[in-house]
């Protein structure tokens, strides 16, 4: 070759490699930015998905789980976005190899195609066994999640009670149980990554054996040029398609989760409504309102173009919450319209808040007609508030109006509350705030409910969670005032409201047993007064059992002798008023955001050196890293130098010396000694230099197995004990 042609082929080298960036990094650039999409795409999906729960749905499937799916699911996305090309590269690089090899050394190439696709085939096995072991470690980090979520939901009882040891012990059980777990997948990517790291290695080993074994003399130029593509192989195919599987299947496993949570059963009140068999003519116009907000408890808004009045209108034949369950409401007929009380009574379990979840559409197998003309809104038996000011609970997202708010919280008798607490509407509560009682939650629910200014409310026991006073102010100034141009479905067990329904309903076993308005049901059916009684008296029953329950010791606890001691309701109550009174003020609006702030810049040192202490040890991690890294290296670099100078001696003794190499002097001794041996030297000196080249890579592939073995292993320790700690 010229001075000039080699010039101008190593100019060529330099321009493909600037070249080949320009393109590689817009085009990593692109395809990240299309994975970070799809990630976004899917938390949205999922986002909107759990909005629309049906709360059948939402009662088989944890917080946990949907934790998980967010957060570890979606995160599955990108990365099988930023190899996925290289299934269709890698096929095509290996065909370019083969016939460059074959060049060479015609028919050996196959034995590196061979050992090349026996790889990729294995990815195969590799994928299935990894989507296996991926679905047991998710489903032991679900159940793990889950307790660790109803830990910090609850963390003030757990405290209170001293539960904090038995909770430790069931963590440590779970979290032992996904170690176990992370270990064999780790075992599985050590396979992996040992036959990826000494791919080049052994099928070298392979090739020269059969040329040593078949007397085929071996060419020091084909060891440059192989080396060079089988390096790029092993990036391409070993390493790149590997991870493309790898990710791929990962995806596949982690899309059929968020499938499965996707199919889950949604909430039906819009197909309800909508569905021709449950509109009326005059509905036609009824149409969603663009924001429509369905959370589980405040409803879906519609709106009427023709402005006509509210009205509700229920002919139920039938709705269960399964299709074959035992329980089902069956033929409840009635109708209400601005200004209707409806009162629903009945003894427990007799479905008053299922009539009210099958009325606002939550109710899964149902057959009938109900029309809800304007807008709903459902207060559920349990409330909930999220981690916000107590103003922020009530507006949820609506616009402020100082009237409105302040009508709003005198209705749900909270302004004492504001008085007492030190920020007022402004106190922080939920899981970073002050702990609300839960008559504090339910007049936070209902306050919510009433400053949405819906037309039809369903409001399931409001009364209940509070005392007799609060009860009649809430029904005065709440239900009877606040709400007296509004149609109200009231669940009650307080029946000496019920005197001032338009009408009552009577639920027994899911069937209106008696329906109409108090005085004419009280004068003419006796069984509707012994009802009456009854609930009456049950209530006594309930409050006198809670009364007596207080003065009993009813739980335990450890002294500071660790010995387990009972402590009373009444003690509990009075600790726990007292945790509260020494709570530091609750924390104001711009106090969360500073508890909010992240670290930001560099990783620092001591964190590092942390991790590694925490792996295994400093002095191990020093040894690992340092000497068995290089280690392999030495090895590795050992064994292409003893091929080349083998490659060297056999071109010596076929006298097949390049012209233009320089070998005048020390190769030149090398050369004619080699040149001078009769074959059966030869032979032998052949074979050792085959012995020698076998034991270097069987070193070398041990050293990488301890490399590999180690490095997962001193990873997954280090998780452990930083989890630990
Ligand atoms: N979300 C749900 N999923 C499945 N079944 C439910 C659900 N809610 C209630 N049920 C079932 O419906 C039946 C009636 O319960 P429901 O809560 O409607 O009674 P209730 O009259 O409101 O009782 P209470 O007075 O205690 O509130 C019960 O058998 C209950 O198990």
């Amino acid at each position: 070759m010229s001075a000039s042609t080699a010039w101008l082929l190593a100019v060529g080298i330099i321009f493909m490699s600037a070249f080949s960036s320009f393109i590689y990094h817009p085009y990593f650039y692109q395809i990240q930015l299309c994975a970070i999409q799809l990630r976004v795409a899917y938390s949205g999906l999922l986002y909107r998905k759990v909005l629309r729960l049906s709360s059948r749905s939402t009662n088989t499937m944890s917080s946990g789980q949907i934790i998980n799916l967010l957060s570890n699911d979606v995160s599955q996305i990108e990365p099988a976005l930023y190899f996925i090309n290289y299934i269709w590269v890698a096929p095509l690089e290996v065909i370019i190899v083969v016939l460059i090899f074959w060049h060479f050394v015609k028919w050996i190439s196959f034995i590196a195609i061979g050992y090349t696709l026996f790889l990729l085939l294995s990815q195969f096995f590799y994928g299935q066994l990894s989507i296996r072991l991926r679905t047991r470690i998710l489903s032991v980090t679900d159940e793990r999640v889950k307790i660790m979520s109803e830990i910090i939901k609850s963390m003030r009882i757990v405290k209170m009670y001293c539960w904090e040891g038995p909770f430790e012990q069931q963590i440590k059980n779970i979290r032992k149980r996904e170690i176990i777990q992370l270990s064999y997948r780790l075992l599985l990517n050590c396979v992996q990554t040992l036959f990826s790291h000494t791919y080049i290695y052994v099928t070298f080993l392979m090739m020269y054996a059969t040329m040593w074994s078949l007397n085929i003399q071996f060419d020091t130029r084909f060891f440059a040029i192989a080396s060079c593509l089988l390096g790029y192989v092993r990036w391409v195919v070993m390493d790149c398609f590997n991870y493309a599987i790898r990710n791929l299947v990962q995806y596949v496993a982690a899309k059929r989760r968020i499938e499965t949570f996707l199919l889950a059963d949604e909430s039906e009140r819009d197909d309800r409504i909508r569905s021709p068999s449950n509109l009326e003519s005059d509905l036609s116009s009824v149409e969603l309102l663009p924001n429509v907000s369905s959370s589980s408890y405040l409803s879906t808004n519609r709106i009427d173009k023709n402005h006509s009045p509210s009205s509700l209108s229920c002919h139920l034949k039938i709705a269960q919450w399964k299709q074959d369950s035992s329980f089902a409401l069956k033929n409840i007929v009635f109708d209400a319209h601005p200004g209707d009380l409806v009162c629903v009574i009945g003894p427990v379990g007799s479905g008053k808040s299922s009539l009210l979840q099958t009325l606002s559409g939550e109710v899964a197998y149902f057959e009938g007609k109900i029309r809800l003309h304007r807008t709903f809104c459902y207060v559920p038996q349990e409330s909930w508030i999220f981690s916000s000011s107590l103003k922020q609970n009530i507006l949820f997202g609506k616009k402020y109006d100082s009237k409105l708010f302040q009508k709003v919280v005198h209705a749900s008798a909270l302004e004492e509350d504001f008085l007492q607490l030190q920020h007022g509407e402004h106190t922080i509560i939920g899981d970073q705030g002050v702990m609300l009682s839960g008559g504090q939650k339910a007049r936070v629910n209902l306050a919510r409910a009433l400053y949405r200014d819906a037309d039809i409310y369903f409001l399931d026991d409001p009364l209940s969670a509070v005392d007799v006073k609060v009860s009649n102010h809430l029904f005065e100034k709440c239900i009877k005032t606040y709400l007296k141009n509004k149609i109200c479905i009231l669940v009650t067990h307080q029946v000496q409201f019920i005197k001032d329904a338009t009408k009552v309903i009577v639920l027994k076993n899911g069937e209106a047993v008696q329906q109409g308005i108090y005085q004419e049901l009280l004068q003419h059916s006796t069984s509707f007064a012994k009802l009456l009684e009854d609930i009456h008296q049950h209530e006594q029953d309930t409050a006198s059992i809670t009364s007596n329950e207080e003065k009993k010791h009813v739980s335990v606890g450890k002294n500071d002798n660790d010995e387990m001691i009972e402590i009373s309701e009444h003690t509990l109550q009075t600790q726990l008023s007292s945790l509260q009174e020494d709570e530091p003020s609750p924390p104001t609006p711009t106090d969360f955001q500073q508890g909010e702030t992240k670290a930001i810049g560099n990783v620092k040192f001591r964190d590092y050196l942390d991790y590694f202490r925490a792996g295994a040890g400093l002095l191990m991690a020093f040894i690992l890293i340092f000497v068995i890294f290089s280690m392999q290296q030495a090895t590795a670099i050992f064994s292409n130098w003893w091929l080349v100078k083998w490659s060297d001696e056999e071109s010596f003794r076929h006298s097949v010396i390049p012209k233009s190499s320089n070998c005048s002097s020390p190769l030149s001794k090398v050369g004619s000694k080699i040149k001078t041996m009769s074959d059966a030297q030869w032979h032998l000196h052949r074979n050792e230099k085959f012995y020698i080249y076998c034991g270097i890579i069987v070193i070398l592939f041990i050293i990488t197995l301890i490399r590999i073995v180690a490095t997962e292993f001193l990873c997954l320790n280090a998780a452990r004990v930083l989890h630990d700690r």
